[in-house]
């Protein structure tokens, strides 16, 4: 029996087909991929519906991920890799932690769990209630947004607390948007099944979904670690201004300079609009596209 690297595939959480990079073994396929230029692998995992992790590989017997229930699992597993291609393509950073490490996800944890998280070591996917959400990873920009958490830890480690906190959920945003640009809206693919047009949230109209986008409009809370997911519309706004007026190829440099280089745990949003700028001008000096950053960030109040 061979057993080794093989090109399998299935049908994702929207019914899409998708080749899947598989391993061989045995006479079971595993989603496994060893094909990445990396010490680690792409591997996908599911918790049968509980909640222990990291669960048992996601298996087929023929190589044919096409059930339903196998939707999740195809999904969480195609878009790390594509989110991994983005880092590596784009800004040659070799995994998460630049150094090749093993990208793991786990899908189905819980029952009708609308959520999904990087926990420090993976990636965790609910399949949602059919109502709010269908499964979380069938959405390339909230597998982008979660993984660019782990890249966030290990890279500016912003506190997930009040201004920190909401700069670390608007980078996994942003750069949300950046591997999957079609739209400045957030898990629109999986949101609401049953109502078309809307999103979890919008870069473009942060208050659209109930999120300020001025400095003015400043949510103060304690519940969400400070409203991490409700001010995280302030530093998007700024974004979605900055890719307007400057491009994403430019933008999407400046935002990995200034993520991996300036940023620290304690930046709050003035010293995100200074790693910016400083970021801006390493690569493109202090000219127009200097001055558009700075505008981006003074239309949200930040200065
Ligand atoms: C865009 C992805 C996202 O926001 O995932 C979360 C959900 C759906 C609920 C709670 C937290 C998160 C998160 O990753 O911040
Ligand atoms: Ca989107
Ligand atoms: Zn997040």
């Amino acid at each position: 029996v061979t057993e080794g690297a093989t090109t399998g595939y299935g049908y994702g959480v929207l019914g899409d087909y998708k080749s899947l990079k598989t391993y061989s073994a045995n006479g079971t396929y595993y989603l496994y991929d060893t094909t990445k230029p990396m010490s680690g692998v792409i591997e996908t995992r599911t918790a049968n519906y509980g909640s222990s992790l990291p669960g048992s590989y996601s298996v087929d017997s023929n190589n044919a991920f096409t059930s339903t229930s196998q939707g999740a699992d195809v999904d969480a597993h195609y878009y790390a890799g594509t989110v991994y291609d983005y880092y590596y393509n784009t800004h040659g950073r070799n995994s998460y932690d630049n150094n090749g490490a093993t990208i793991r996800s786990t899908v189905h944890y819980g029952s009708n769990y609308n959520n999904a998280f990087w926990n420090g070591a993976q990636m965790v996917y609910g399949d949602g209630d059919g109502s709010t959400f269908d499964p979380l990873s069938g959405a390339q920009d909230v597998v982008a947004h979660e993984i660019t958490h782990a890249v966030i830890e290990r890279t500016a480690g912003l506190r997930y607390q009040d201004q920190s906190g909401a700069l670390n959920e608007s980078m996994a945003d942003v750069f949300g948007y950046f591997v999957e640009p079609e739209d400045f809206l957030l898990g629109e693919d999986v949101y609401t099944p049953n109502k078309s047009g809307d999103a979890l949230r919008s870069l473009s109209n942060p208050d659209a979904y109930g999120q300020p986008s001025h400095m003015d409009d400043y949510y103060y809370t304690s519940s969400d670690n400070g409203g991490v997911h409700t001010n995280s519309g302030i530093p998007n706004k700024a974004a979605y201004l900055t890719i307007q007026s400057i491009g994403k190829t430019k933008a999407e440099k400046i935002y990995y300079r200034a993520m991996s280089v300036y940023l620290t745990p304690t930046s709050n949003f003035s010293a995100a609009r200074s790693a910016l700028l400083q970021a801006t001008s390493d690569l493109y000096g202090t000219g127009s596209t200097y001055n558009s950053v700075a505008s981006a960030w003074s239309q949200v109040g930040v200065n």
